[in-house]
């Protein structure tokens, strides 16, 4: 009996010591690890791009969504939907376009799915008639748009309402979620684990401060195309302003003076629309821009020195990118020269010591 206990007590010594030297191994894993992360901290006015920054970083680098993941978008993708159809509705009678087919009006107030369908008849006919190329303008909305029939649209449509539906990557890239207080995402891929997505509205951002220990880059999304639109939580306040405002209180704040600064001048495609096709030129709505109101290239460039400029640290380097979120490959490009942006600047950092 007393060799059976003694066989006992040392066959539990060795189970401890090869856990306790597993529990080391993953401390010194964790610990390298850590020393590789570089925290970036995406910051932004509302609605400039910055979750599907983040959401296209991990389908790049870390293995895109789980078939889970795409099914939790869907109620967002359908809610997104309706609500893009109830702005084109506004927007109908606003400028009071009828519908096509008057019926089409008794399905708004049902359920989701009832209301769905209607409204894709109303869709569905307007477009496939190639009736409306109507444009959108109203003087109390900071709206104006132009719709085009396309059958890309339908079928995107179809599908989206098929009952078997589940959202593609693409789907998720183009959904709006309003994110919700400071969520941390990790990220397991080379030297960047952490990415924090903070809303953009500004009862939120008081919280920001709580996750700014140890951010080495902020980049600081711009919606380019915004530069004639109203915030949507007060029409009164141009969106670009706002987003100017907002980054030179970033740059001038002292928790920020070492951090290295990288603008994302985003949504690049729906500014060059703007700037070529909707006749909303950037010169009336900023005067001090002088290049032609064709030139894409010069009036993003108008709007980028313009923040450039709100850099009170003339040691600290405002890089900027131009970027359209929901093109991997943009994504891709601005975020392997970020990478090597922020490295360069820990090397040079390191050489100053
Ligand atoms: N066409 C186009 N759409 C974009 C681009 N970037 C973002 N979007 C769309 O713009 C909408 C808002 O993008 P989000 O990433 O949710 O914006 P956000 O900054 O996280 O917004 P908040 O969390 O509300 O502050 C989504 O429908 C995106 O698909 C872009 O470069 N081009
Ligand atoms: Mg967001």
């Amino acid at each position: 009996m007393g060799m059976c206990l003694h066989k006992d007590v040392a066959e539990e010594h060795k189970k401890a010591k090869v856990q306790s030297s597993k529990m080391e191994r993953d401390l010194h894993k964790h610990a390298s690890m850590e020393n590789n992360v570089v925290k970036i901290l995406t910051l932004g006015a509302p609605e400039t791009g910055k979750s599907t920054i983040v959401k296209q970083i991990k389908i790049i680098h870390n293995h895109g969504f789980s078939k889970q993941e795409l099914i939790s978008f869907k109620p967002a993708v359908l809610d997104n939907l309706l609500t893009s159809m109830k702005t084109v509705l506004q927007g109908m009678g606003t400028l009071r376009i009828n519908l096509a087919n008057k019926q089409n009006k008794c399905g708004i107030c049902f359920n989701k799915w009832h209301y769905c369908f209607p409204l894709c008849d109303l869709i569905q006919t307007k477009f496939w008639q190639k009736t409306v190329t109507c444009s959108l303008k109203s003087k109390s909305c900071s709206f104006s748009f132009v719709l085009f029939p396309s059958s890309s649209f339908f079928e995107n449509m179809s599908r989206i309402i098929a009952p078997n539906y589940i959202p593609t990557d693409a789907d998720v890239l183009r959904v709006r979620v309003r994110t919700c207080g400071i969520i941390e995402t990790q990220f397991q891929f080379f030297l960047v684990d952490r990415l924090y997505d903070v809303r953009g509205q500004q009862s939120e951002r008081r919280k920001w401060l709580s996750c700014f220990e140890g951010i080495q880059a902020v980049v600081f999304v711009v919606a380019l195309n915004s530069y004639d639109m109203t915030l949507l939580e007060d029409p009164s306040v141009n969106r670009l302003q706002e987003s100017l405002e907002l980054f030179s209180s970033i740059c001038i704040h002292t928790v920020f003076q070492q951090t290295t600064m990288i603008l994302f001048m985003n949504k690049t495609d729906l500014f060059r629309e703007k700037i070529l096709k909707s006749g909303r030129h950037l010169r009336l709505y900023h005067s001090s821009y002088k290049g032609a109101d064709g030139d894409v290239d010069a009036a993003a460039h108008n709007i980028t020195a313009m923040f450039s400029a709100c850099n009170s640290n003339p040691d600290r380097p405002v890089y900027h990118h131009f970027t359209t979120a929901i093109d991997a490959t943009s994504v891709r490009v601005a975020f392997h020269v970020v990478v090597d942006q922020i490295m360069r600047g820990n090397l040079e950092a390191v050489q100053l010591v």
